[in-house]
C-alpha cells in the first residue's frame, strides 16, 4: 500500500484562524495527542514570530515522540539580506527541530506588490534559503505560497521556483492553494504536471485552504495526481474559512482511496483526537462534521432506521467504529416503528409491534403539539414504558400550588406547596426557591426524598425554554427542556404547555422519574460502556 505522509499544521496555520489561541503548555498537549494519533510531521509554529512560540520550541526540545517529527516554520530570507545573516532563518537553525518548513513566493503579483523583488531575486531568495538550512543540517519542506494562482499566471515561472528549491536540497515541495481559490480539476492537473516534472527527485505535497469549500476535495485530488504528503489542520481550523480538514482527509485516504496514512490500527483514534483539540480550543465540536461529528452517523428518517436495522451499510458509507464514532438513532415525528423497536432494545424494554405502533403514533401527536423528543431521551423512554406497561410512577399527584410574591422592598419570594400520594401515604411539603421551578423542585424532592433518598444525587444541569408560537403572545405554547445528571449519566426530558410552570413541572417529573424506573441501573451501565455522544 502506498504511504501518504501526514503533515499537521494545526499549531501554525490553524492558529491563524479567528479566535484560535492556545498557551505553549496547551500546544504541547496537542503535539502529544497528534503524535499518539500517528501523524508524521507536526508544524509546531513560527519560532521567530513571538515569545510564546519560542517557549513552545524550548519545551518541545525536551520531549520525545513515538511517531512524529517536529517542523519549525519560517520564510525565505528577506530581500537584500544574505541567508546566513537573516535573523528569522537563524532562529530556525538554532531550533532543535530537524525539519524546517519555509514559505516562499511564486506568484508575480506578490513579487511586485508584497516583497517587491524581481523574478531572479526571488529565485535566489528561495535557493539560498534552502541551501543555507541544508548546510546547517536541516531537512527542508518548501511551501510554494500561492502556487496554483502562480501556475494559472505563468506555469514556467512557477516550475522554476519549485526547481530552485528542489535543486538546493528541499526534500518536499508543498504546492499551496493559499487563497483557497482552486477547484479539484485545476489542482489535479497542475499537481500531475509537477509530479511528472519533479516527482522523481522530491516528494510533492499539497497544502489547501477551504475558501471554495474544496479544501478536502482538492487535497484528495492532489494525492490522486501523485502528491505524497498532505498538509492540513485538525477540524480544518485556520485563517478565513480554514485549512483543509486533516481529519476528513485521513479518513478518506484510508477508507476510500486505499492509502496508508496513520499507523495500522490508529484510525479509530480520529474522533477522540478531533474532540480533544476542540476541547482545548474551547469550541463546541461541530455536530455535523463528517466522520467525527455526533450526527455523522445519526439516523432520523424512519425509513433510514428501518434500513440500518436490516443492514447498516444501506445508509452508512462507513462503519462508524472505524473512525471511533458511533451510530445514533433520533426519535421524532419522522420516525417509524423500527426506531421505537431499536430504542426499546437499547433501554431493555420488551416493546411488541402493536406497542411500537402506539408509541410512534403518540410521538407524532406530541411533536405536533410542540414536543421534540430528539433532545428528550428520558421522556421518550418513559413514553415507551407507559405503552409497554413497564412504567412505575414515583407518586400520584394530588395538587401543587406556586405563590410568587413581590414585596414593597422589591424582593420577589417564591413558595411552592405540593400534595402527593406514594405507597398509600399522603405527603404535603412546602419549600421556597429563587423562582417557581426551583421552589417546585425543592417541594417535590422534600416530599419524596425520604422514600427515594438517591433523588438527592440528581442535579438539574440545564434548563431551556422556547416559545413555540410567538404570534400568540402570552397564549403561546412553551417548550421546556431539562437536562439532569447523577454525575455519571445525563438525560433529557421535556414538557409542553401554555403555562411555563406546568411545562417545567412535566419536564421536572420526567427527569426525576426516569432514573428510578425498574431495570434502569443495568441500562445505565450498558450506556456507560458505549462511547459518549459528544
Ligand atoms: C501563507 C502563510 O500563511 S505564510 C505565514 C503567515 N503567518 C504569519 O504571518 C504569522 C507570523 N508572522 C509574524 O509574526 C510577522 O508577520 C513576522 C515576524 C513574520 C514578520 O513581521 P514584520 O517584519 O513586521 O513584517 P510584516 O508582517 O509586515 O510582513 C511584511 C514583510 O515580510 C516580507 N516577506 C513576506 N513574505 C516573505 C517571504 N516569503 N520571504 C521573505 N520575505 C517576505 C515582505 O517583503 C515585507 O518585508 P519589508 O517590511 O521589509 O517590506
Ligand atoms: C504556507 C501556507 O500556509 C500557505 O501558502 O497557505
Amino acid at each position: 500500500m502506498t504511504q501518504i505522509q501526514l503533515y499537521d499544521a494545526t499549531l501554525r496555520d490553524g492558529m491563524q484562524g479567528e479566535g484560535m489561541s492556545l498557551t505553549a503548555a496547551e500546544k504541547l498537549r496537542v503535539v502529544h495527542k497528534l503524535d499518539e494519533l500517528g501523524v508524521h510531521l507536526i508544524e509546531a509554529g513560527f519560532p521567530a514570530s513571538n515569545p510564546k512560540e519560542e517557549e513552545l520550541f524550548a519545551l518541545l526540545a525536551r520531549e520525545s515522540f513515538v511517531n512524529a517529527e517536529i517542523a519549525a516554520f519560517g520564510m525565505t530570507r528577506r530581500r537584500d539580506v544574505a541567508a546566513a545573516d537573516d535573523p528569522a532563518l537563524r532562529v530556525l537553525v538554532d531550533s532543535f527541530a530537524p525539519v524546517c518548513t519555509i514559505v516562499g513566493k511564486t506568484w508575480g503579483l506578490h513579487l511586485e506588490k508584497v516583497v517587491r523583488v524581481d523574478r531572479e531575486e526571488n529565485l535566489a531568495m528561495i535557493a539560498e534559503s534552502v541551501a543555507f538550512l541544508r548546510e546547517q543540517g536541516k531537512r527542508v519542506v518548501y511551501d510554494a505560497e500561492h502556487f496554483f494562482d502562480a501556475w494559472r499566471d505563468d506555469e514556467a515561472y512557477a516550475l522554476r521556483c519549485l526547481r530552485a528549491a528542489a535543486d538546493a536540497g528541499a526534500e518536499t515541495l508543498a504546492l499551496c492553494d493559499t487563497n483557497g481559490s482552486s477547484l479539484p480539476h485545476q489542482i489535479a492537473a497542475a499537481t500531475a504536471r509537477v509530479v511528472d516534472e519533479l516527482g522523481d527527485a522530491v516528494r510533492v505535497a499539497i497544502h489547501c485552504h477551504n475558501d471554495c469549500e474544496c479544501g478536502v476535495a482538492n487535497s484528495l485530488a492532489a494525492v490522486d495526481a501523485g502528491a505524497r504528503q498532505v498538509q492540513g489542520t485538525v477540524n480544518g481550523i485556520g485563517e478565513r474559512t480554514g485549512n483543509a480538514n486533516l481529519v476528513s482527509i485521513i479518513a478518506n485516504l484510508e477508507l476510500k482511496m486505499g492509502y496508508e496514512a496513520l499507523p495500522a490500527g490508529h484510525l479509530d483514534r480520529l474522533t477522540e483526537t478531533a474532540h480533544y483539540v476542540d476541547e482545548l480550543l474551547n469550541v463546541a465540536p461541530d455536530p455535523n462534521q463528517p466522520f467525527v461529528g455526533r450526527n455523522a452517523f445519526a439516523h432520523k428518517g424512519g425509513l433510514h432506521v428501518a434500513g440500518v436495522r436490516a443492514d447498516a451499510t444501506t445508509f452508512e458509507h462507513v462503519d462508524p467504529a472505524l473512525v471511533g464514532n458511533h451510530r445514533d438513532l433520533l426519535v421524532s415525528e419522522l420516525a417509524g416503528k423500527a426506531t421505537v423497536v431499536e430504542k426499546a432494545e437499547e433501554a431493555g424494554l420488551a416493546v411488541d409491534d402493536a406497542a411500537a405502533a402506539r408509541v410512534i403514533e403518540r410521538v407524532k401527536e406530541l411533536e405536533h403539539e410542540g414536543h421534540q423528543f430528539e433532545a428528550a431521551d428520558a421522556s421518550f423512554e418513559l413514553l415507551m414504558r407507559r405503552e409497554s406497561g413497564e412504567y412505575e410512577p414515583l407518586f400520584t399527584l394530588e395538587s401543587w400550588r406556586v405563590i410568587v410574591e413581590k414585596r414593597e422592598d422589591g424582593k420577589v419570594q417564591t413558595e411552592a406547596t405540593i400534595k402527593l400520594w406514594a405507597d398509600g401515604e399522603r405527603y404535603v411539603h412546602t419549600a421556597e426557591g429563587n423562582g417557581p421551578v426551583h421552589a417546585l423542585d425543592a417541594a417535590l424532592r422534600g416530599a419524596i426524598t425520604e422514600r427515594h433518598p438517591h433523588l438527592a444525587d440528581i442535579e438539574l444541569v440545564n434548563f431551556k425554554v422556547r416559545i413555540l408560537d410567538e404570534t400568540k403572545g402570552s397564549d403561546a405554547r412553551i417548550r421546556v427542556l431539562v437536562d439532569a445528571s447523577d454525575g455519571t449519566e445525563t438525560w433529557g426530558s421535556i414538557g409542553v404547555s401554555t403555562n411555563l410552570i406546568e411545562a417545567s413541572w412535566q419536564a421536572l417529573v420526567d427527569s426525576l422519574e426516569h432514573p428510578m424506573q425498574p431495570g434502569r441501573a443495568d441500562v445505565a451501565q450498558a450506556a456507560a460502556a458505549r462511547p459518549a455522544r459528544t
